[in-house]
């Protein structure tokens, strides 16, 4: 059988568990995970080689087989309606995840269920949040309809609902669209992720790698570290900071060698990075008394940092404001690590 390779996005709505399933998907934590809507902000590539599967027979269920596959999955940020500046750059990002893929996984979170009436013959009762999401997810659902790739729709978080509660999902979500198939699934539960590798396969075309068969992610290890450096902010402080907050790796010096030093220790990355947010009052939240959150983001975020580069970390972190940050086009465009690698390329290049 031909090795199969192919792009295969996740979007969904915020909160639906996007970047669970990648990180799932890819047994690493590539992506950062909140319990906060919009944390992702940046469409980030994760590169998953699947074995080969042989097709076999037990009694009268025969499993189909398939060949060595490489996917290439994008997470997205969470569709929503665009407020900002900032809203708007992740809604692109979005877009760009869709064109030419060869196939999308469309993941919906069924915690935010279809109304029920409690008492029957009578209307079902609606709360706000089933209006928001309802509306979130046909949002999402109208960008699906444009698509000219088979779409995968994946229920999400099943493991919070019973199973008598899946067949009347499945039922109304296949009146709204003729999706390639419809999966139940819980990404944080690991249940139904290998039924869902097996068909994504079945929809790739034959073709050989596009990354070299070692390589996780397409992404800078400088731009993981921001990210980490965000979701420790995402969870550690409340009301709208997270959402005012950017982060700039501005220095990042790797150590000559991984080698252990000469005492034992493991050799030292040295990192500074900027935390931008737009107002004084979230420049002192961030802060905290005495220093005090910014030491506690900091140690978090050291922590997973080390675990990431397999070195120590020495991180040093800087509260700046910049006002509005999110409505300014050129700010924006200036925190994409894209742009940022290009940049550094052409000043290391001036350098040499
Ligand atoms: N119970 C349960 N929780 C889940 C599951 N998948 C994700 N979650 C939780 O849902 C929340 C949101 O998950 P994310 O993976 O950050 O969602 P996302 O769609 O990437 O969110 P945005 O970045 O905002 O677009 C986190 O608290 C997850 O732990 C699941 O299968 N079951």
């Amino acid at each position: 059988m031909a090795f199969r390779s192919g792009f295969v996005s996740i979007i969904g709505r915020p909160n639906a568990g996007k970047s669970t399933l990648l990180n799932a998907l890819l047994g690493q934590k590539l992506a950062i995970v909140t319990h906060k809507p919009q944390t992702t902000r940046t469409r980030i590539h994760g590169v998953l080689e699947v074995p080969a599967k042989k097709k076999t027979k037990v009694g009268a269920i025969e499993t189909a087989g398939h060949p060595a596959a490489q996917i290439v999955l994008v997470d997205t940020p969470g569709i929503h309606k665009p407020d900002t500046q900032l809203d708007k750059r992740m809604m692109q990002e979005v877009h760009d995840a869709l064109e030419s893929r060869n196939a999308v996984l469309f993941i919906v979170d069924v915690t935010h269920r279809l109304p029920v009436a409690e008492v029957p013959g009578e209307k079902p009762k609606i709360t706000g949040r089933m209006t928001l999401s309802a509306a979130e997810d046909d949002f999402s659902l109208q960008l699906v309809k444009k698509l000219d790739c088979p779409v995968i729709l994946l229920l999400n978080k099943i493991d919070q609902i019973s199973p008598a509660e899946i067949m009347p999902l499945i039922a109304h979500w296949s009146g709204l669209y003729k999706f390639a198939e419809i999966i139940p699934v819980s990404a944080r539960k690991k249940i139904n992720l290998d039924l869902l590798l097996d068909k994504v396969v079945a929809h790739l075309p034959e073709g050989q790698r596009y990354f070299p068969k070692e390589q996780l992610t397409d992404q800078p290890e400088r731009f993981l570290v921001a990210e980490l450096i965000r979701e420790k902010i995402l969870l550690l402080t409340g009301e709208e900071v997270p959402y005012s907050t950017a982060v700039v790796i501005e220095r990042f010096e790797e150590p000559k060698s991984l080698k252990k030093l000469a005492d034992g220790r493991l050799p030292v990355t040295k990192i500074a990075a900027a935390i931008f947010c737009e107002r004084t009052g979230q420049k002192a939240i961030l802060i905290g008394k005495q220093g005090a959150m910014l030491k506690e983001i900091g140690s978090a975020a050291r922590k997973d940092i080390e675990g990431l580069l397999g070195t120590r970390v020495f991180l040093e972190l800087f509260v700046k404001v910049q006002e509005e940050w999110r409505s300014k086009p050129g700010f924006i465009e200036d925190l994409d690590w894209r742009r940022q690698m290009e940049e550094l390329a052409k000043k290391q290049a001036g350098e040499e």
